[in-house]
């Protein structure tokens, strides 16, 4: 459950109509507390939040719309009692279009590149699982809080997928080099308790209401700081990462499209969406 604003009319909700969804509702919710100018942002699209290009579009609107908004604070968070964030919608790789798959392979870059440079301090509270994709959203926050009972990590090389390098490079920085290396190419999933004893999440929760307090609780850290100074910091440890990831974009989206159009690859994937549906049974 989000937490309860002492005053409704503080709340401000920007809700944006989306074609093609499966979701009910825009697919970002966006809740700002005007008192603490922390905003909530709420990843809707169900069942599991996984990253479609329009998805993806409209987290990126979302960023640009909070930082012209000049918020305090954002607490990245989904609805569901089980899912994070699923990573990216696994039929986006299905004998996809060269043109849509670069084009998604592009929003993904652009979705990890917004919510790393953000100016304003971030928190990922990941109640539920975020393998690859959602590991990534919450890799980009600059701190963690996950409830208990669920897994993250990138499994990319489970499904036959190369984890890019600066999705790597962000994983390095959270976890340290040698962690890094070993979860990156086992495409390691961990539990919250060991995320936690590797550092990969900062703080656990025994809930959602737990998890967001202590979200608030990280966001207050910054209350009496310059926001300039903060930020201003922030950026000049993040930017050269993001540079980097743009100087090598498209050599990025060409390795992307060799993998995913391999044939060996499509054979893959589609035993891997077949063990999906093979788990419900
Ligand atoms: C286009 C991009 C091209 C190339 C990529 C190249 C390199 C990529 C490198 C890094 C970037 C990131 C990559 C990724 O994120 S790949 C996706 C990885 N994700 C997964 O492997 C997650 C798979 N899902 C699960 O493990 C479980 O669903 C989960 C634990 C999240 C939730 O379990 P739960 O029991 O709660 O739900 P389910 O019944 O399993 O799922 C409900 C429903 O949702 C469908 N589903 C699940 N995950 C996805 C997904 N990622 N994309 C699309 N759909 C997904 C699932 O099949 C069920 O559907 P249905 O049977 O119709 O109800």
């Amino acid at each position: 459950m989000l937490r309860k604003i002492a005053n409704p009319a503080r709340l401000l909700t920007f809700q944006r109509t989306m074609a093609s969804t499966a979701s009910t509702g825009p697919l970002v919710r966006t809740e700002l507390d005007s008192q603490t100018g922390y905003a909530t942002v709420i990843l809707n699209r169900a069942p599991v939040n996984s990253l479609s290009l329009e998805f993806m579009a409209e987290i990126i609107k979302t960023v640009d719309e909070l930082e012209r908004s000049k918020i305090r604070g954002m607490i990245l968070t989904s609805p569901s009692s089980k899912v994070f964030c699923a990573g990216l919608d696994v039929l986006e790789m299905v004998n996809p279009s060269e043109d849509r798959l670069r084009s998604v392979w592009r929003n993904l870059q652009d979705t990890w590149a917004k919510l790393y440079g953000t100016s304003f301090p971030t928190v990922a509270l990941i109640n539920g699982h975020a393998p690859a994709g959602g590991c990534l959203l919450a890799l980009t926050c600059e701190y963690r809080i996950m409830c208990s009972n669920f897994s993250i990590g990138l499994n990319e090389t489970q499904l036959g997928l190369a984890v890019p390098p600066w999705l790597q490079k962000t994983m390095r920085n959270t976890v340290g080099s040698r962690e890094a290396e070993i979860a990156c190419i086992k495409g390691t999933m961990f539990s919250s308790e060991e995320a936690l004893k590797i550092g990969l999440v900062d703080e656990l929760a025994a809930d959602k209401g737990e998890a967001m307090h202590k979200a608030c609780n990280y966001l207050d850290t910054f209350k009496n700081m310059s926001p300039y100074a903060r930020s201003a910091t922030k950026l000049l440890l993040r930017n050269k990462k993001i540079e980097d990831m743009k100087r090598a974009r498209e050599d990025d989206i060409d390795r992307v499209v060799k993998n995913v159009m391999n044939s060996d690859f499509q054979a893959g994937l589609a035993a891997y969406l077949q063990s999906l549906k093979d788990r419900k049974k």
